[in-house]
This record gives C-alpha cells, structure tokens and sequence, in this order.
C-alpha cells in the first residue's frame, strides 16, 4: 500500500525541512520526503495550501477506560484525537480500577490496538490505587511498555513515598509525570484565588498550592536523577523553577495545556462549571510567564489534559462540578491561533512542543518526525479556514469546554496513523 501526499507545507523538527514538499509512504512507513515524487500511488492527497507536520502526540489526556466508560472510551477518545490530529497519546490512569500493575497495563494496550484509532501508551500510577499508601508495581508496568508513571489527579503527598517511586521508577527506566497540588493548601478551592473568586463568592486556589509540590518534585528529581516531566504548569514561578532546573541540568521538561496560555480567571463571567479545570485559570501575569516559557524554549511540551465528563457532572456551579475539561479536538486550532498566527511561535516550534518533544520525553524515536524511515503518523493541518469552535460537532463524549463558539484559525484535515488514514475531511 502506498500513499503520496502532494505539494503540502512539510514541516519538520527532525531534518529541520520547512517548505514544500511531496511525502511517499509505503506500508506504513515514511519511504522519502522530496521535492518532487513521481509515483503512481495507490492514493494520492492533495495537501496544497496545508501544513504537513508530524502527527501530534499529547502526553497527556483521559480517557476514562475501564470504568467510567460514561464519560468516554478508548473508542470515542480514539476519535476525537485523531480528528486532533492527535496520533499517540499518553492515557493517564485514574480510571477504574486505577493502572498500578503491568496486567492492567497490558489489558488497556491489547484492547486500544483493536478499539483505537491512536495510538495508546497507558501510564502507571505511583502508588496502588493512587491511595498514597504503598507504591505501585512501578517495574511491572514498566516492563508492560508504559513509559512513565503518574499520580495524575494529585500528588503523592507522602514525600518519603514519592522519592521511593522515583527511585523506583529511575531504575526502571520511565519517567514520572508530575500532577503538582499540595493538597493540605487546597482548603476546598476550585477556581484561582483572586478578587474574581470574591466575586463569584468561590474559594481559590492559590499559586502555592502547585509552586510547592512543584519545588519539591524538582528537588527530588534532583536527588533520585529520575526524569521528571511536570503536567500541566499554571503558574509564572512554574516556569523560573523549570529555568532554574534546565540551567543546573536537571532532567526536567515540562508542559502547558492550551486553556492556561489562552485564558485568565477573568474570563470566568459567572459561575459556569465549563471554567473549573485543575490547576485553574490563572492571572494575565501567569498566562504571559508560560507564553514567553513557551517561547523561549523553557517550556518544552503543549498537552491537552483532555479530561472528559458527564453533562451532569459540569452542568452546575463552581462549587459543585468535577475538574476538568475536554482538548484533543481544539488544541491544534487554538495552539496555532493564539500562538503561531501572533508571532510568539513558528509553525516550527509548535512542530516541536506538540510532536517532536513529546516524542523524545517517551523515547519514541520512530515517531515526532516527516522524515525518511519513520512511522508514517501524520497530519495534515489547513491554516485557512477560521470558524467557531462549536462543542456540538465533537466526537468525544465529553462536551465540557469554555471555548464554546471562540473563533479559531486552522482546521485538521487529514490524520494518518502508521500510514492509515483514520480521520480524512480532504477528500469530501
Ligand atoms: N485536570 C483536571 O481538572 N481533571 C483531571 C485530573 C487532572 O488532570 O489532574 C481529571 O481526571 O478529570
Ligand atoms: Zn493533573
Ligand atoms: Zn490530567
């Protein structure tokens, strides 16, 4: 099976190509980037006017399965990645039961490759249960192929325990995916503490409650010498303990969700479910600290935190409503609107934070690249069309988002995934 994309704007992190370009797959691989390919394919896409880019792979997402199939399922979640552009994501695993055994691990990688149209890479918890308790079987789900481990959704409050994962995890070879809230500072808030907050008459979550746990899971990467990775980054002092941590050469990347470089708490105009997401929306001096971290390069990776939910979960107040909101299907159109089209990216960078980065923190060096020999996972990206986001048209069953009807540029067309296309809007 051969397949050759014609005359698209290649962009690649890998071999630095940024111009047009032909792209010849056969059998699901990557067989030549050129200027021009003279091959009777036996499908040809017509990329003119459109990016090319290595598909996307999102470090962070949930996709609820086993357990809270309701909110969404390998399947749905599949679909709304790969309308993303989303080729490999990492599933983060508080589900039901939680991931801590390479069983687990390994019955979630059997049933995505037939249910999924992405590629899953399933994350392990730190501790059993994520109780904080006892460590999980952080070797065993290290050997069942997961790439890191990850108490996503809090953090491992006993210090003692978490260096222990560390270690373990170090020794493992995977990383630790960092969720940063010390959860004895949260005091029941659910939006960011500011006058805001005072307004809506809702209790806030200040800055420390993630720059603390931050702090000390640097110092610990520092001490153990396991990769840290830190999820979803909200604060300004965030990113100067990543620059502090890069300068001394720690091992420590880190990323930033589109909803905390686009928002600010002020955009909460009332008290609406669809704005409660952890950590919060942040000050504009925060939202500007991640911006200027992205662009210089301190911030490494752009993650969605895709965190699906029921209707009635998020259909109420602040006060009430489960954290979290829905991305794969919006961050391309928003990293590329709000970050490409002003000038603090390139179409290059966001190659990097979105693909290439991500693919070198998992250690996937087949993937992250348009370049000869790779995986042929690919996406193809249209920078002309702007319209509204609208949370009717989502495939993903969760529909909680605050960028309802915010206008976009640029649009996914096209996705490939080792070679297959699984999403295709060119054609029609
Ligand atoms: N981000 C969220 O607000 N919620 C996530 C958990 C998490 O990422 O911490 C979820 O699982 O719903
Ligand atoms: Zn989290
Ligand atoms: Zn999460």
């Amino acid at each position: 099976m051969t397949i050759l994309i014609q005359n698209g704007h290649v962009v690649d992190p890998l071999t630095r190509m940024d111009g047009c370009y032909d792209v010849l797959i056969r059998d699901g691989r990557i067989e030549k980037v050129a200027e021009h390919i003279d091959e009777d394919a036996d499908r040809m896409l017509d990329a003119k006017d459109c990016y090319v880019l290595p598909g996307l792979i999102d470090l962070h997402v949930h996709f609820r399965d086993p357990g809270l199939e309701y909110k969404e399922t390998l399947s749905t979640g599949g679909r709304a990645a790969v309308k993303g552009g989303v080729t490999t994501v990492c599933a983060m695993p508080n589900t039901n039961p939680v991931i801590d055994d390479g069983e687990k691990v390994a019955s979630v990688h059997e049933r995505a490759k037939g249910e999924a149209l992405t590629h899953v890479i399933q994350l392990g918890a730190v501790t059993k249960g994520q109780k904080g308790e006892e460590l999980a079987d952080i070797c065993g789900m290290a050997k069942a192929g997961c790439h890191a481990v990850s108490e996503d959704g809090k953090s491992v409050m006993n210090t003692s325990l978490y260096r222990q994962g560390m270690k373990a995890a170090k020794e493992c070879g995977i990383s630790v995916f960092a969720h940063c809230e010390d959860q004895t500072l949260v005091e029941n808030g659910v939006m960011n503490a500011d006058e805001n907050a005072k307004r809506l008459g809702l209790r806030g979550i200040t800055n420390s409650v993630e720059d603390v746990i931050t702090a000390r899971d640097i110092l610990l990467s520092k001490e153990t010498g396991v990769k840290l990775h830190l999820c979803h980054c909200s604060t300004a002092d965030s990113v100067k303990m990543v620059r502090l941590a890069k300068e001394e050469g720690l091992s420590v990347t880190a990323e930033v969700c589109p909803h905390h470089f686009i928002l600010t708490s002020d955009d909460i105009k009332e008290d609406n479910g669809n704005y409660k997401m952890n950590p919060p929306l942040r000050s504009k001096a925060d939202v500007e600290a991640l911006r200027q971290g992205l662009k210089d390069g301190v911030m490494d990776v752009i993650a969605t935190d895709h965190a699906p939910h029921a209707r009635e979960e998020k259909d109420k107040s602040m006060a009430e409503a489960a954290f979290g909101i829905v991305g794969l299907e919006t961050s391309a159109a928003l990293t590329f609107t709000s970050l490409v089209k002003t000038g603090v990216l390139s179409m290059m960078d966001m190659a990097e934070k979105m693909s290439a980065n991500p693919a070198k923190i998992l250690g996937l060096s087949d993937r992250g690249s348009v370049s000869q020999g790779k995986a042929a996972d690919i996406v193809i990206f249209d920078p002309t069309r702007t319209y509204k986001i609208d949370k009717n048209t989502f495939v993903s069953k969760g529909k909680n988002t605050p960028f309802d009807g915010f206008e976009v540029t640029g649009e996914v067309v096209c996705t490939l995934v080792d070679g297959k296309v699984v999403y295709d809007t060119l054609s029609d």
